[in-house]
């Protein structure tokens, strides 16, 4: 996901790139604005503002190396340039919860995070319709309607419980596969890569109402020829980016993104087809047509199967590193926060027979195991930075006034790590989002998940993945650090990624 980002980042059109820098910031550190006190009101021209230059940009980026730490560059800017400010020509960072708060609040009937040629370009050559992260305008916010209805309301989402228990049942299993097969009997490496197949496999069993084989002993090769496709799309993206388009025939970039995106599209058209298939079968013999939510998309609505094509896809690519990342950190922390771990065991040993699994219903309910996941998309957001294009009228911001088509970048990891709202914002504490008396943290202090009309439609199917894998995992094994592993940090693929190999132990309960 998140292929906007990478563009407006590398354009110049973001907010968020680098630094720890040697640049000097001595004038800047001085200028930094605060943002003006409400009682002055007449807005302040958008000019005033401090700018980060495309140059300073490039230099903090490509010379000093932090083209993979986007997210601690944020922190930085905002010692040095305050809570808002330029960034490149077109675009603002926002870098506080309040202003946040305030923009979001001011958003568009059609929201748009901005340029989406990188993805567009692939549809556009091969005729196939646009999805909910390429759509814009009306024709967009058309498609969501129809998105939404299944999805994203729990009440919908909740009827996928059993979908994916199976899938987390298999997940398990192959746990104790992969831990047999360590010398020590409970080590299970890479643990990354385990959730990437488990997060695929699930989001895959409900989009095209199919099983992939990813957690099986040998992948197919059809799914593994897949899961190619999508690294080789991502891999090349950045290239794709930063190299001019008369370079296309010349650089062997371009050719291996198309293909990439060949890869995918042909493996979910395929699919896509056979279920068509099954359905339209399934009405010439008067038979009722049941499913989940491809039949949803094939048979209730207007959809033409071009758009269903690039619909199930977008979702599938959006859904499956984030919950995969996110999973990936929330099980990082429990293993080094043993106390942490033994009241989410308590909880969901408590709440549910040990002799059955649990329903979404269930597992919505558990306050902690909520809190678990929140409190990790608030130190690992694995979108760590998102954008909105402003286009339809002007608009103030933190008493600054900006034209229309002003782009703003939201600088999400600063702000939820900002110790104002978060005190002692780099200790794991899932504590702080229980409603047991204490004060809130402001609500856009962490949003994950984005905000309003076009916040992430898969955040209910996300929410339920977590939590059913979650519990199973901590009910049937205690998770223990790998002492090789040591201290992991967070790096900048696009979404929050380790910056090595994640080995924990699984030891039974
Ligand atoms: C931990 C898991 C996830 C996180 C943290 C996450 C986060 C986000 C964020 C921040 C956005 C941008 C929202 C905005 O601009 O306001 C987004 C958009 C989106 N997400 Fe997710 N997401 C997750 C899982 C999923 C899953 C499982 C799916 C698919 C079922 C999905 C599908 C999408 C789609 C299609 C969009 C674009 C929506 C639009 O532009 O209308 N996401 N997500």
């Amino acid at each position: 996901m998140a292929a906007w980002l990478l563009s407006r980042a590398l354009s110049g059109k973001s907010g968020g790139l680098l630094p720890w820098s040697q640049v000097c910031c001595r004038e800047r550190c001085r200028t930094a604005p605060s943002v003006l006190p409400a009682l002055q009101d007449k807005p302040r021209a958008a000019s005033d503002l401090p700018r980060v230059s495309v140059w300073e940009m490039l230099y903090r980026m490509l010379v000093q190396g932090y083209y993979n730490r986007l997210h601690e560059l944020q922190l930085y800017e905002k010692q040095l340039y305050g809570p808002i400010y330029w960034s490149g020509l077109k675009s603002v960072s926002v870098n506080t919860a309040e202003l946040l708060e305030e923009l979001l609040r001011k958003d568009e009937k059609f929201p748009s995070r901005g340029d989406m040629s990188l993805w567009t370009e692939y549809r556009d050559m091969r005729g196939f319709g646009y999805g909910p992260f390429t759509e814009e305008g009306e024709r967009w916010y058309k498609l969501r309607a129809v998105l939404n209805k299944r999805m994203l309301h729990p009440r919908d989402s909740a009827q996928y419980d059993g979908v994916i228990n199976v899938v987390v049942t298999d997940f398990i299993e192959r746990i104790k596969h992969l831990r047999r097969c360590s010398p020590t009997g409970n080590l299970v490496p890479d643990m990354s890569n385990e959730l990437y197949l488990f997060s695929l496999e699930g989001i895959a069993s409900i989009l095209f109402e199919t099983r992939l084989g990813c957690l099986e002993k040998e992948i197919p090769a059809g799914t593994q020829e897949f899961i190619n496709s999508i690294a080789q799309m991502f891999s090349n993206s950045m290239a794709v980016v930063i190299t001019p388009k008369w370079s296309r025939s010349l650089l062997p970039f371009w050719g291996r993104y198309i293909a990439g995106w060949e890869g995918i599209f042909s493996f979910a058209k395929t699919l896509i087809d056979k279920k068509m298939e099954d359905i339209q079968q399934r009405v010439d013999n008067d038979q009722d047509v049941e499913g989940e939510y491809l039949t949803y998309l094939l048979s209730n609505t207007q959809m033409s199967n071009k758009d269903v094509y690039a619909s199930v896809t977008e979702l599938l690519l959006a859904g499956v590193d984030t919950t995969s990342n996110t999973l990936t950190w929330t099980l990082y922390q429990l293993s080094r926060n043993p106390e942490i771990q033994d009241r989410l065991y308590e909880e969901v040993s408590s709440l549910v027979p040990a002799d059955r699994v649990p329903s979404a219903a269930e597992v919505t309910a558990m306050p902690f195991l909520r809190a678990v996941i929140k409190e990790t998309l608030r130190m690992y957001p694995v979108v760590p930075m998102n954008a909105r294009i402003i286009t339809e009228k002007p608009i103030s911001v933190g008493g600054y006034q900006f034209p229309k088509k002003t782009g703003f970048t939201f600088c999400h990891y600063a702000i939820s790590h900002d110790e104002n709202t978060f005190p002692e914002p780099y200790r794991f504490k899932p504590e702080r989002w229980l409603r047991d008396g204490r004060q809130r943290p402001n609500a856009f202090g962490s949003i994950p998940f984005g905000y309003g009309v076009r916040g992430c439609v898969g955040r209910r199917i996300a929410e339920l993945e977590m939590y059913l894998v979650l519990f199973q995992l901590i009910r049937h094994f205690e998770v223990k650090p790998d002492p090789t592993t040591g201290e992991l940090k967070s790096i900048n693929r696009t979404v929050l990624v380790p910056d090595k190999q994640l080995d924990l132990h699984f030891v039974d309960r």
